[in-house]
């Protein structure tokens, strides 16, 4: 059935899928664990110490535990129901062929030297030369530095576009992103027009890079090329980062029938905003761009559909808008379907991913784990939004969705009404009074604006979906290349999320009756980072200070008591070991993420804990601490071999030398005392201590061993020394 067109019409655009054997499966190995854990408890009421034999230690021991347990319960709801999504582009272009809807894709950068130029329009140029119809879109690129770099980079991407896309078109290239595509290797065997057109093109590519780059060193841009383009006299002498007025510049308009490409081929709407900034007025970050975002494309081309990317984060496959159309335009659930989510993959991972930031597991089967429940997060870039659902609406039973329906907006606008119309909705005051931010668009005050904006529209009933392409990475972008980068991006996003969860959107209130329970588990999973810094912290000091002391923690290994701490232990890291190789991850990385979970929970959760208490007490606001995306060339290479980067003082490094001592005291120690007293209730502890200290061998060897420039800086190691040694020798233990 199909090809004779007759069953066509009936046939879904999107399949799901359920592992169904693996349920099973680990519904049984979670039930032994969680058993496991029950005897855990019981052991540590049953067993409590007299008073002057470490009451105390034992009782903070039970309560991490008791934290732990728990903890791991919440996160079974993500295995349990882990679902893939199938679409078939090729029914979407049968079905509805030419009459397929509009897009406009969104394009946040916030800072020329954090995030440059040349990246940016490299993100914006994949973006453009989608394998969709150019006249259905529109590129808005936001600019929150408010910088006429980035301006003068986008005016040269529009001009090189021009040759870049009906490049892209005529050899099928991929990734459409220039930086990417010409950075491959490329096999000698096609022809020569097309080996001759790709070097013409590189060196076009080349020639506007240099001239970026030249112009973001030189901070300014010389007087002939500001003469080129009026736009430019929007930067006057008062215009600064933080204090402007708004800008919206057309610089394609792809309803002009000259804005052609070198083939003659219609271009693609292409638009630069930098949404008024003033000191007095919060601009709400992230969030508050990509709702003046909304609002400005919805005056020039009101696409029913919205596609949002960081600008690092470059379209990697020309032909994902057909394939996340599939998921809106099913005639039996499209219309339910509020965003289309995919994974966030990164180029620059190094084999072993020493600071795991590749999130293999996360993506391959907790998100999907969560797409089971029907409430996939947001993740903030990478996303397909409906328009409506974002803005708002509530989803209701006879809601349909026609995505064609939506009628010209522009009507015979001039390109100088459309920019001045739309600079009225990028004015600070325009919001004042009204629903964005809270019910409209994504939601303000909060570090990780995009889960939390997720949350709220699948509570309002709609059905967001999680989308794994399995053949080829739809968008790639740049994870943090240094240790202290990682760290203070994983706290911004542990903070958030534990916000969350102390406020009125926490999900087992708020969720209550609106998603399903394991969805509400699901979403704690994340938003609970933040409390496993103190059980842990606790977990990696007290049982080494103890040992130097002679006080046992742990049962003796003879005794039965033993089994369950060694079964909780050895499962849960065979399953997890298990999981990580299939998700594609080497054993070497599945060890470095056993380091960086020791690190993160010590050092950015811990913070992330602190500050959201001290903010929520209303003693400060936070900010969003932008992620760099570039290093030194001296880390750079350190990166790229895989030697951590420690070589700044920092208190999370502090904190983590100091526990890496405080292990190593307490291993040499505890083995000095087994050898002397030959005393066996010790030796659990002892095995606790020898895994911390080989997790952290790194560091070691940062501290001690290494003459680079990414060891660490001689203060900490003297500081770690001294603190850990007060911490061993002086702190009572009761
Ligand atoms: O005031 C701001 C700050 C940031 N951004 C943009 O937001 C994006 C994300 O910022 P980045 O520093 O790269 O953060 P990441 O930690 O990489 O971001 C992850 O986490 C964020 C929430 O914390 C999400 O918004 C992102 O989509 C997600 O990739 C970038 O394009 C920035 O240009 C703005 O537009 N305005
Ligand atoms: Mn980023």
């Amino acid at each position: 059935m199909g090809r004779d067109g007759r069953g066509e019409e009936g046939l879904p655009l999107f399949e799901t899928k359920v592992g169904k054997k693996s349920r099973v499966a680990y519904r049984i190995f979670g039930f032994t664990i969680f058993i496991g854990i029950c005897v855990i408890w019981v052991y540590r009421l049953t067993h409590i110490p007299a008073a002057e034999q470490g009451r105390w230690a034992w009782i903070g021991m039970f309560m991490a535990e008791l934290w732990f347990g728990f903890y791991w319960i919440i996160t079974l709801s993500l295995r349990l129901n882990v679902t893939y999504r199938y679409p078939f582009k090729h029914r979407l272009i049968t079905r509805y062929g030419d009459r397929l809807p509009a897009i406009d894709i969104f394009v946040c950068t916030a800072d020329p030297k954090i995030e440059p130029p040349t990246m940016v329009i490299n993100t914006v140029l994949s973006a453009m030369s989608y394998n969709y119809p150019p006249e259905k879109l529109s590129i808005y690129l936001s600019d929150d530095g408010g910088s006429e770099l980035t301006f003068y980079a986008l005016m040269e991407a529009s001009q090189f576009s021009k040759h870049w896309i009906p490049f892209c078109k005529k050899f099928r290239v991929e990734p459409r992103s220039p930086a990417a595509y010409f950075s491959q290797n490329f096999n000698h065997q096609d022809s020569t027009l097309a080996h001759e057109e790709r070097l013409a093109t590189k060196k076009l590519y080349e020639d506007m890079k240099f001239r970026i780059e030249r112009a973001t060193e030189l901070g300014s841009i010389s007087k002939e090329v500001k003469d080129q383009l009026k736009g430019f006299a929007e930067w006057n002498s008062r215009v600064t980062k933080q204090n402007h007025q708004s800008i919206v510049q057309i610089l394609i308009d792809g309803k002009n029938p000259n804005a052609v490409d070198d083939d003659g081929h219609q271009l693609p709407t292409l638009v630069y905003l930098a949404r008024e900034k003033r000191p007095q007025w919060p601009h709400n970050f992230k969030a508050g761009s990509m709702n003046a975002l909304i609002r400005v494309s919805s005056e020039i081309s009101n696409a029913p559909i919205i596609l949002n990317l960081d600008c690092d984060m470059y379209s990697n496959d020309s032909d994902t808008i057909k394939e996340a159309l599939c998921f809106f335009m099913d005639k039996e659930q499209g219309h339910k379907t509020s965003y289309v989510q995919y994974p966030q993959s990164f180029n620059n991972i190094t084999k072993n991913d020493i600071y795991s930031n590749a999130f293999n597991t996360l993506n391959m089967i907790e998100f999907a784990g969560m797409d089971g429940f029907n409430a996939a997060f947001y993740l903030g870039t990478g996303c397909f939004h409906r328009r409506e659902s974002l803005c708002g609406l509530n989803y209701y039973e006879n809601y349909r969705g026609d995505l064609n329906s939506v009628c010209d907006i522009r009507k015979d606008r001039t390109i100088y009404e459309l920019e001045e119309g739309s600079k009225v909705l990028a004015n600070c005051s325009y919001e004042t009074g009204t629903q964005w931010g809270k019910e409209m668009g994504l939601v303000y005050g909060c570090l990780v604006e995009d889960t939390i904006t997720g949350l709220k529209i699948a509570c309002r009933g709609w059905k967001p979906v999680y989308y794994y392409p399995q053949n080829r990475k739809a968008f790639v972008g740049i994870a943090p290349t240094t240790l202290d980068q990682a760290l203070v991006q994983y706290k911004r996003w542990t903070e958030g999320f534990f916000q969350i969860f102390l406020s009125k959107y926490c999900p087992f209130i708020y969720g209550h009756g609106k998603i399903k329970f394991g969805a509400q588990m699901g979403y704690c999973v994340y938003l609970l980072f933040a409390p496993n810094s103190f059980p842990t912290l606790y977990y990696v000091t007290i049982p080494s200070i103890c040992l130097l002391h002679g006080i046992p923690l742990f049962p003796e290994v003879s005794s039965l008591w033993f089994l369950p701490f060694a079964y909780v232990y050895l499962a849960r890291n065979a399953c997890s070991i298990a999981e990580s190789l299939a998700c594609g991850d080497t054993l070497a990385a599945w060890w470095n993420l056993q380091r960086m979970w020791l690190i993160r929970r010590t050092t950015s959760c811990t913070f992330a804990f602190i500050d959201t208490i001290i903010r929520q007490l209303g003693l400060s606001e936070t900010g969003f601490a932008i992620t760099a995306k570039v290093a030194d060339e001296g880390m750079s290479k350190r990166y790229k071999q895989e030697m951590m980067e420690f070589g700044s003082s920092s208190v999370m490094f502090d904190i983590i030398a100091t526990l890496a001592m405080i292990n190593l005291f307490g291993l040499v120690g505890g083995i000095v005392k087994i050898v002397w007293e030959m005393d066996e209730s010790l030796i659990m502890q002892i095995v606790v201590c020898w895994l911390v200290v080989m997790v952290n061998v790194p560091l070691y060897q940062g501290m001690f061993l290494r003459s680079d420039k990414g060891g660490f800086p001689t203060s900490v190691v003297l500081k770690s020394v001294v603190v850990a040694s007060l911490a061993c020798l002086m702190m009572p233990v009761y």
